[in-house]
């Protein structure tokens, strides 16, 4: 439990934000299919980060951790052996959707298994698309654990029914492996780390941006130094606190400006928050740079697109506190893919936010929330939940009085520096 009581304190100062978890997944995870050495520098060490080498260590890839520089050394998918124990994902959905893909392909059988959190969520978005492909995977009601029998698999052309960059990836790399083309069409923009980073393997992908095309079986080869963005995930709380809180103004250095993840700066833009962005470098093909907030008295609603959703879906509960301190009435739409995460994240928010004395209400798709309200503190309950105990930290920077937040240690599923970064924008 983490008992916090900074009311009104601003955030002030500069801060480089941690590797980016999505982009961490992919290195290690491309690293390991691929033949060589590949180095990557600035890798999230989260949980998550850390159940995606546990697994690829299992099946035969040598990694090595210097402070945040990680070399990943592998004979390619080719080489992998039958685990001799169920691989275990963690809390971690980009794993165990992104591994599903490759493991599907590969002639030996693996049991992925996951925390109380994964068990509960949807493994069907990958199975059904990899079972067009020829893959054979048993589970009971399409969640963890599941047994993936391993098959020889061929390409299929795929329209994404959820706007998920899982489960597009997944689809990816079992083309890769598979006999044939695999093409993968999107209705909406989803992050798009691994069309940008698989040429870095030597990888043959096309793509325009609504349709992802390989063809397989492909020979992947180690990148030159991959170096990972800061997370614009995690930069995402202090744009949030710094916007919300009196007297705040602070810089975020080398932060990933991918426009697919960009959505929540977008939005707060809208509504007349004070942020300016300037893409300063490209690290591979991802574009990185600088953001600058300031606290923002004059926000006001604005509506959400379905197209935008996926570009700021990890973001919707901090653009729900956020919205708490808006005059009026702010429904965020079309947020039905929240259920899904970690916790229902809807739920999450409606519960959080009332229980700080918000007027908040949800239907299935969509939470509207009343402001400007005050936060008046007390105690909320993470359920284990990320980036629901970080948002709690941050609303606790515009509390009347003492927040508690339980289970806080959750956050080092995403963000093991969390504490030390708040303490450096605080003095
Ligand atoms: O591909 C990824 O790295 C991720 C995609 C998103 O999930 P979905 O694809 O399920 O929306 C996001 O919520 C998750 O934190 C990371
Ligand atoms: C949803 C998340 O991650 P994952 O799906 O990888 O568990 C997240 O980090 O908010």
């Amino acid at each position: 439990m983490k008992i916090l009581n900074q009311r009104q304190q601003p955030l002030t100062g500069t801060l480089q934000v941690p590797g980016d978890k999505s982009i961490s997944h992919r290195a290690i995870m491309f690293a390991s299919i691929a033949q060589g050495e590949t180095t990557i520098e600035n890798m999230l060490l989260s949980e998550d980060c850390y159940r995606t080498m546990d697994a690829f260590r299992t099946l035969g890839t040598e990694i090595t951790i210097n402070d945040h520089n990680v070399k990943v050394t592998s004979d390619g998918w080719k080489s992998f052996k039958r685990p001799d124990h169920p691989l275990y994902m963690g809390n971690s959905g980009t794993t165990a959707r992104l591994i599903t893909g490759i493991l599907a392909a590969l002639p030996f059988q693996t049991v992925l298994t996951g925390d109380e959190s994964l068990t509960k969520r949807p493994m069907n978005r990958v199975i059904d698309p990899l079972s067009q492909m020829g893959a054979m995977i048993e589970s009971a009601n399409h969640k963890l654990p599941i047994t993936i029998k391993g098959s020889h698999l061929s390409g299929i052309t795929y329209r994404l029914p959820v706007d998920s960059a899982q489960v597009k990836s997944a689809i990816i790399l079992a083309g890769l492996l598979s006999d044939g083309e695999t093409v993968v069409h999107q209705d909406n923009i989803t992050r798009d780390h691994t069309e940008r980073m698989l040429p870095a393997f030597e990888t043959d992908i096309f793509t325009d941006g609504s349709m992802i095309k390989v063809k397989g079986p492909q020979s992947l080869y180690a990148a030159n130094n991959l170096k990972v963005p800061g997370d614009i995930s995690s930069a995402a709380f202090w744009i949030a606190g710094a916007v919300i809180t009196p007297g705040s103004k602070i810089t975020l250095n080398d932060v990933g400006l991918n426009p697919t993840r960009t959505g929540f700066i977008e939005i707060l833009k809208r509504m007349n928050a004070r942020i300016n962005i300037e893409t300063t470098h490209h690290e591979g093909s991802e574009p990185i740079g600088t953001i600058e907030v300031e606290y923002s008295p004059d926000l006001t609603p604005t509506t959400i697109n379905r197209e935008e959703v996926a570009t700021f879906i990890d973001e919707i509960p901090l653009l729900a506190l956020v919205a708490s301190q808006v005059e009026g009435e702010f429904t965020i739409q079309h947020i039905e893919e929240l259920r899904y995460k970690e916790t229902d994240r809807v739920q999450a928010i409606v519960d959080t936010l009332s229980s700080l004395g918000v007027t908040v209400s949800s239907r299935e798709n969509d939470v509207t929330i009343r402001g400007k309200a005050s936060l008046k503190g007390g105690k909320i309950n993470s359920r284990g939940d990320h980036r629901i105990a970080m948002m709690g930290a941050i609303a606790s920077l515009i509390c009347e009085s003492t927040l508690e937040i339980d289970d806080e240690e959750c956050i080092q599923i995403s963000y093991p520096g969390f504490w030390e970064d708040m303490d450096t924008l605080r003095n």
